[in-house]
């Protein structure tokens, strides 16, 4: 199962998650955020081993700005938590790995995903809620039965130590990794490597 740990700030927590491995490394950049990075650490980012893709966050952001920081910044991946089309995604492509993200709740309407379905890399589920993400809380992941599509997804939304092992037992034959973020931080964008060595533990055992 891959791993994303998501909403880093500082330069001194970046290389220490980093030192655990994730497979995908997230930065906000959103500014009504908690977690927005609003001075991007380029050395520390540089340094990063390229088995961890740097992946940047936004909302509703303009194609240009986009393409801007990727190239500053060397981003391997986007994930995209507004209301991006699919041809907003799909133009990102020849860059990065795009991960489009949707609020998700029991009345969730897996058919709106078809439009997206070769436009996008992977799905983040993640919970409904009035932000855009963050929010820390979970959502009924049963209702993941309810999606038959090819594009693999990430399980996002409030994931925690209390439910890492609950999480694994979804079997879904798309589901493909985890986003850690806000229920493993001592304070918005600060990251508890303690906990989170923990989880990746868990997740990675057998
Ligand atoms: O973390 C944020 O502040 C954030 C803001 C705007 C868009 C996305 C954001 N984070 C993403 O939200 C999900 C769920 O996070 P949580 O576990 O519930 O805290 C996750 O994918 C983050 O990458």
């Amino acid at each position: 199962m891959k791993i994303k740990v998501c909403g880093m700030k500082s330069p001194d927590n970046i290389k220490e998650v980093a030192s655990l491995t994730p497979d995908y490394m997230g930065f906000i950049c959103y500014d009504l955020s908690p977690r927005f990075i609003a001075a991007l650490p380029s050395d520390v980012l540089e340094a990063l081993p390229e088995s961890i893709y740097k992946t940047a966050v936004f909302v509703n952001e303009s194609v240009d700005k986009i393409r801007l920081l990727i190239q500053q910044f060397g981003f391997n991946a986007v994930q995209l938590h507004g209301n991006e089309s699919p041809e907003f995604c799909n133009a990102l492509r020849d860059q990065v790995t795009v991960f489009k993200a949707f609020g998700v709740d029991d009345q969730f309407d897996f058919s709106q995903l078809d439009a997206y379905m070769g436009y996008v890399d992977y799905f983040m589920f993640d919970t409904k809620t009035e932000g855009h993400g963050g929010s820390g809380k979970t959502f009924n992941w049963d209702i993941l039965n309810n999606y038959h599509g090819e594009v693999p997804f990430f399980i996002c939304g409030g994931l925690s130590l209390e439910n890492i092992e609950k999480v694994k037992e979804i079997k879904h034959p798309a589901f493909y990794g985890v986003d850690l973020n806000s229920r493993f931080e001592t304070e918005p964008g600060m990251k508890n490597t303690q906990q989170l060595r923990e989880a990746f533990t868990l997740l990675r055992a057998n």
